[in-house]
């Protein structure tokens, strides 16, 4: 009997033997809960959440939904999600991950959507599918003792004020100051209410171990909550003499002074020597907001949101541009989604795309222009590396003044 993929029905055994081989896949357990299978339930997409079954048993997993990516200048594009892919081992290399990406790109171009994002297991896996790193993370180490020095101010100097918050209440006002956090950075993505439910506590899953973080708010002068952060702290003594560490689970801040007070309030809890901040900004100000840039050291760097063009039109009319420029961009899509030439003529005022039969600037994959797109990475790199091909001197520098942001993109989530 053949591998049969087909949508998971909305039944206890049906999604308890989807959740189980994703678990397997992801080496998290074998348990399926009650919390498991309530979260499955209000956070999948039943039109778009996959199973491979043979004999009975589930053997591949596949979920889909549609999330909104920030683009440059603000705006929120519709994005088809690749998420929850896993192959049990016993049928890995066999083309059931290719069985199950290549229809749902097809759909979902069908369906208008823009593009499709993902964050990649491993790198090597999604560039054959025409995806390209478009978002990078940083994570930091702070040096608190060092970070503090000439001192930092022990309260926000500005009429703001830190306040411990408890999780209902980050509950009850996250989602709110998600939203305008996310209008002003772009590469950020929508978080749904079972994100939230996941942070607060309100689902526990089996595959993670939960422990209540401490959580506090920045308010400003008049009261509106401006950032948020939520940690852990484990306690750690060495000869006599604190030594804890923080570990940064989640900092939201829609002003820079929000930023600043969240940060030296961190710095400043006692009996902390360490703070670990992972899945930072590349370009996050963390380093420079505190007394001594090198106690801020960068542990780890990777790649993070991945995007694949579906509709190159609509993406590059839906972002901004801080320069004024023309170019017409080849795009190469072996499985001739976003195929085509285009011409881009963009300035600060907006953009138009359309189709074209001039001579192109730049030849380049579908997955270079995913990796261009948020503006972080560079055509004059690309070029460098073969990754796309110059038609006219000095083209990719023109195209890195068009496309490139004096922000770099930051998508902070896993989904
Ligand atoms: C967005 C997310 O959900 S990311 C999570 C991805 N999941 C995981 O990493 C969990 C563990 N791994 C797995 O479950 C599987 O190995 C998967 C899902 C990564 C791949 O599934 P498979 O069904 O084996 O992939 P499939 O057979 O369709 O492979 C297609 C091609 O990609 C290549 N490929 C697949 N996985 C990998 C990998 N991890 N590294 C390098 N190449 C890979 C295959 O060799 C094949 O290449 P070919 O066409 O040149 O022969």
């Amino acid at each position: 009997m053949g591998v049969d993929i087909r949508l998971v029905e909305q039944s206890d055994e049906d999604l308890t033997r989807w959740w189980r081989a994703r678990s397997i896949g992801y080496l998290s357990g074998t348990q399926v809960g009650e919390q498991d299978l309530a979260y499955l339930r209000e956070a999948m997409d039943p039109s778009r959440t996959w199973g491979a079954f043979e004999d009975g048993r589930c053997v591949a997993t596949f979920r889909g939904f549609t999330q909104e990516v920030t683009v440059p200048g603000g705006r929120f594009l519709a994005s088809a999600v690749v998420s929850g892919v896993t192959v049990s081992p016993t049928h890995r290399r066999r083309g059931l991950l290719t069985r199950m990406i290549e229809p749902y790109l097809r759909r979902a171009k069908e369906s208008g959507d823009a593009m499709s994002s993902l964050i990649a297991a491993e790198y090597p896996i999604y560039g054959r599918f025409g995806y390209g790193p478009a978002t990078w993370l940083t994570d930091f180490r702070i040096d608190t003792l060092r970070a503090a020095r000439p001192g930092l101010p022990a309260e926000p100097d500005d009429g703001g004020r830190v306040v411990l918050a408890d999780l209902e209440r980050i509950g009850r006002e996250g989602p709110e100051l998600h939203e305008r956090v996310r209008r002003i950075r772009h590469g950020m993505v929508t978080r749904p209410p079972t994100w939230w439910k996941r942070a607060t506590g309100e689902y526990r899953l089996t595959e993670s171990v939960w422990q209540e973080p401490y959580c506090a708010l920045y308010l400003a002068q008049d009261g509106t909550v401006d950032g948020l952060v939520a940690y852990t702290g484990r306690e750690v003594w060495k000869n006599g003499v604190p030594d804890s560490v923080l570990d940064v689970k989640d900092l939201l801040a829609a002003t820079p002074a929000a930023e600043r007070a969240l940060w030296h309030y961190l710095c400043s809890v006692d009996w902390v020597t360490t703070i670990n901040a992972p899945s930072r900004a590349p370009d996050d100000l963390l380093p420079l907001l505190v007394g001594d840039a090198r106690a801020v050291t960068p542990t780890a760097c990777s790649d993070h949101l991945w995007l694949r063009p579906l509709d190159v039109p609509a993406m590059l009319t839906a972002r901004s541009y801080q320069a004024e420029g023309a170019v017409v961009l080849d795009v190469q899509d072996k499985d001739g989604l976003a195929s085509g030439r285009f011409l881009l003529e963009a300035g600060p005022d907006g953009a138009s795309c359309v189709p074209t039969g001039r001579t192109p600037d730049l030849t380049l994959p579908a997955a270079a222009l995913g990796s261009l797109y948020l503006g972080d990475e560079s055509a004059v790199r690309l070029a460098a590396l073969g990754r796309l091909a110059e038609e006219r001197p000095g083209a990719a520098f023109a195209a890195d003044t068009l496309l490139r942001t004096s922000r770099r993109p930051w998508c902070p989530d896993i989904f």
